[in-house]
């Protein structure tokens, strides 16, 4: 088994993916420029593995579109496939900066994409979002429906996604493009699980309201066409999708065709479901306060993941309450997350 390359391995569901490629036995090498991810994810998971297996892991603190940095990473590890998660996911600011929306994703994917290409690198799974579709035209979401984002953050990965159909068509690179819905819940052990800074997803910002860190988690719109009058997302755990790369991975390498699907569990939630959830397994009050609509919030996304599903015989193994459990453990084991903070 060759080496894994995973950029963006010290984030949120790229370190648990880390963990799971490890689990399998995988050598695995991350690219990490730390703007948003942890160190002390990749310190956490090579303690793990407890000295013998250690060069099973290895960092480099750089960036992807460092095209000397990252031949030298491909030669010196024998890299033969890529798990591409770097990029910047923050819709609000994507709005405000659209710029550095495609340059940083769309730029820098090609750039790494190009790299790639001239070391003979020919797989490479690629976080892909719910956000390419915009306001779906129907539920459950499945992968045919127009594609319309309705952000930067959205078009900058549609963006990705087409240029790796046309490196396919030009030199027969092959490729998934995983299209994430809503990533939650944290390692089983309590030892990795998401510190995003700003926090702007709403199961954290529930469970720090649960520690007691906020005073309130607010409700973005009671207003929408759904049962409760709130928004409804398709959560799915970081686990289950750290599964599903490691599988799509081991199917390229058999020769699968290359394809872009969804990643979720075809089940709905609502924000009031999530928040009563929360109160379940924390045991805690958790105030909420009835908000406005956040803009370009859509009134539902759930997935229709029966692609992934044949293709690759994957199954969710986790829903909601166990992603907020495992979170619930995450926080309460690390209410300030990580110690030190990106840079
Ligand atoms: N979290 C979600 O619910 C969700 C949903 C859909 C898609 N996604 C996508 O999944 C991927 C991972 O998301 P996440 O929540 O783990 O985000 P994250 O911010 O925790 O992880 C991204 C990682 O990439 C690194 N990075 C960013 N730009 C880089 C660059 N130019 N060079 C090297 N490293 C760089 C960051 O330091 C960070 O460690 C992203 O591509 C995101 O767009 C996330
Ligand atoms: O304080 C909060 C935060 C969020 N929400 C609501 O909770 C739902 C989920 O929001 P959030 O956790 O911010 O996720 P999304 O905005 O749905 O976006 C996530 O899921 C998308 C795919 O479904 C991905 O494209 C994005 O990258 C990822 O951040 C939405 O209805 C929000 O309006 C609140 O009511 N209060």
């Amino acid at each position: 088994m060759k080496t894994v390359l995973v950029t963006g391995g010290a984030g949120y569901i790229g370190s648990h993916t880390v963990q799971v490629l490890l689990q399998k036995g995988y050598s695995v090498v991350v690219l990490d420029n730390l703007t948003t991810g942890h160190r002390e994810a990749i310190d956490v998971l090579s303690q793990s593995l407890k000295g013998t297996s250690s060069e099973q892991l290895s960092f480099y603190h750089g960036d992807i579109a460092d095209r000397a940095l990252v031949k030298e990473i491909v030669v010196r590890h024998d890299v033969n496939a890529v798990i591409h998660f770097a990029a910047k996911s923050l819709v609000g600011e994507s709005m405000q900066r659209p710029d550095l929306y495609f340059l940083e994703n769309t730029g820098k994917s090609v750039q790494l994409f190009s790299t790639l290409q001239e070391c003979g690198v020919r797989h490479i799974i690629f976080s892909s979002t719910a956000a390419v579709y915009g306001i779906p035209e129907q539920i459950p979401i499945s992968e045919t429906i127009r594609k319309q984002p309705v952000n930067p953050y959205g078009e900058s990965k549609l963006m990705i996604e087409q240029s790796l159909r046309w490196m396919e068509e030009a030199y027969g690179v092959k490729w998934v493009a995983l299209r994430y819905f809503n990533a939650a819940g944290a390692s089983l052990n309590g030892e990795i699980g998401e510190d995003h800074d700003p926090e702007t997803h709403l199961i954290p910002l529930v469970l720090k309201t649960a520690l007691g860190q906020r005073e309130s988690i607010h409700i973005f719109g009671t207003d929408y066409d759904t049962p409760d009058g709130t928004c409804i997302r398709d959560y799915i755990h970081v686990l289950d999708l750290a599964e599903a790369h490691v599988l799509a991975l081991a199917a390229l390498q058999r020769g699968m065709a290359s394809g872009a699907w969804n990643v979720g569990t075809g089940n709905g939630y609502t924000v009031r479901e999530v928040i009563e959830m929360a109160r379940t397994v924390t045991g805690r009050e958790i105030r909420s306060i009835e908000a406005e609509r956040r803009a370009g919030d859509p009134a539902v996304l759930v997935a229709d993941a029966s692609l992934i599903m044949t293709r690759l015989n994957w199954r969710p193994k986790y829903g909601l309450r166990d992603m907020i459990e495992s979170a619930w453990q995450w926080h309460v084991n690390r209410p300030e997350g990580y110690s030190e903070a990106p840079n």
